[in-house]
């Protein structure tokens, strides 16, 4: 088998089999749960997410540690039974019989907080707040050894199979090997040959398209408006959600990501980038933070040595980075 085979194969349906919980909770989220501001659905959904993949990653990899982003401290006090409970039953409706302990302990198999030589690192759900809108959210998961991101996989349940038809089926899966190549299957269809991917070839930065976070809290908005404008483009930004942003670059239907920190000192978590890097790196792309420095996945939970992100296509690279440069901060 070829390297790090057995590690996608699990990782991959770990993925898949969070995936159909995340779908079963987001569409259980009804207009007035959403009216309420209740954020109930993205807890249980999040928490199930984790216990599932890291059950999976458990039982094949025993001995791997990860760093995933939620913990069960809040589920393991009184307050948290009834969280609980739902959790076990949408467990157990994707075929996985459990009990509330053993929910929890799944559940904090995710708790490395220090750099290891060989660690997984999980984002259960990323973009919550889309997934509460009932839009774009990922599932992202990676391996990675010797501070080198070797297996990248995103699941993203919302994004469409045909991107000219955004009304029609959805569900992708994206999933990346060093040195393999990035390949693309429909969510549902976990038996149909996997198509590569590629980015992009625009390579004059006044013709591309990027995009951003839809949360301007989360990616300066204003920041990236100066940096367009230095660019040349014209073209209106494509804000969506999540790491679906790295697979938007990855299957070219952008050119560019930009993740331009709202204020200093805001440290980048791992998991929030190392599914799609791997994505869009294995695509043909090109991935930095804002000065220019690869990230750093050595350091923990945070990229602490990193700020922001700037994601292309690999043609234009360092204009972008250049243009970030002498582009007054807006934060
Ligand atoms: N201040 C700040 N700056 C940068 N990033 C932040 C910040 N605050 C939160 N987060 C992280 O943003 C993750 C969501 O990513 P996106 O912004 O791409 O998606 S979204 O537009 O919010 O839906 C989100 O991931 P999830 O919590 O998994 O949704 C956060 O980890
Ligand atoms: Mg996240
Ligand atoms: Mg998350
Ligand atoms: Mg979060």
């Amino acid at each position: 088998m070829s390297s790090f085979q057995s590690e996608l194969n699990t990782g991959l349906d770990a993925v898949r089999q969070a995936a159909a919980v995340c779908r079963s909770v987001q569409a259980s989220i009804s207009a007035d749960s959403l009216e309420k501001k209740d954020k109930s659905p993205v807890t249980v959904a999040d928490f199930a997410s984790q216990a599932l993949i890291c059950r999976t990653l458990q039982q094949t990899f025993p001995d791997d540690p990860v760093i995933g982003e939620e913990g069960a401290e809040e589920l393991r006090a009184d307050s948290g039974a009834t969280f609980l409970d739902r959790i076990v039953q949408e467990c157990g409706a994707v075929g996985v019989a459990s009990n509330g302990s053993e929910v929890c302990d799944w559940i904090d198999r995710g708790g490395l907080q220090e750099y290891r030589p060989r660690f997984w690192t999980l984002d259960p759900i990323d973009g919550t707040k889309g997934f509460l809108r009932k839009d774009q959210y990922a599932i992202s998961l990676a391996l990675i050894v010797d501070g080198q991101i070797q297996v990248g996989i995103l699941g993203c349940p919302n994004m469409p199979v045909d991107e000219s038809n955004p009304d029609g089926q959805r569900g992708l899966l994206a999933w990346a090997v060093k040195g393999q190549g990035s390949f693309l299957q429909a969510l549902d269809a976990p038996d149909s040959e996997p198509k590569k991917i590629q980015v992009t070839e625009t390579a004059d930065s006044a013709d591309a398209r990027f995009c951003e976070s839809v949360e301007s809290g989360h990616s300066s908005h204003d920041w990236s408006g100066q940096i367009a404008a230095k660019l040349g483009i014209t073209r209106e930004p494509f804000r969506i959600d999540s790491q679906c942003k790295y697979l938007a670059v990855a299957k070219g239907d952008a050119d560019i990501y930009l993740r331009l920190p709202t204020r200093k000192g805001y440290q980048e978590k791992i998991w929030d980038h190392a599914g799609g890097i791997l994505v869009v790196e294995e695509a043909g792309g090109t991935v930095t933070d804002i000065h220019g420095k690869p990230p750093e996945f050595s350091h923990g939970p945070t990229l602490a040595k990193n700020e922001g992100m700037v994601v292309t296509n690999g043609r234009f690279h360092d204009a972008v980075t250049s243009a970030v440069a002498v582009s007054a901060p807006v934060r």
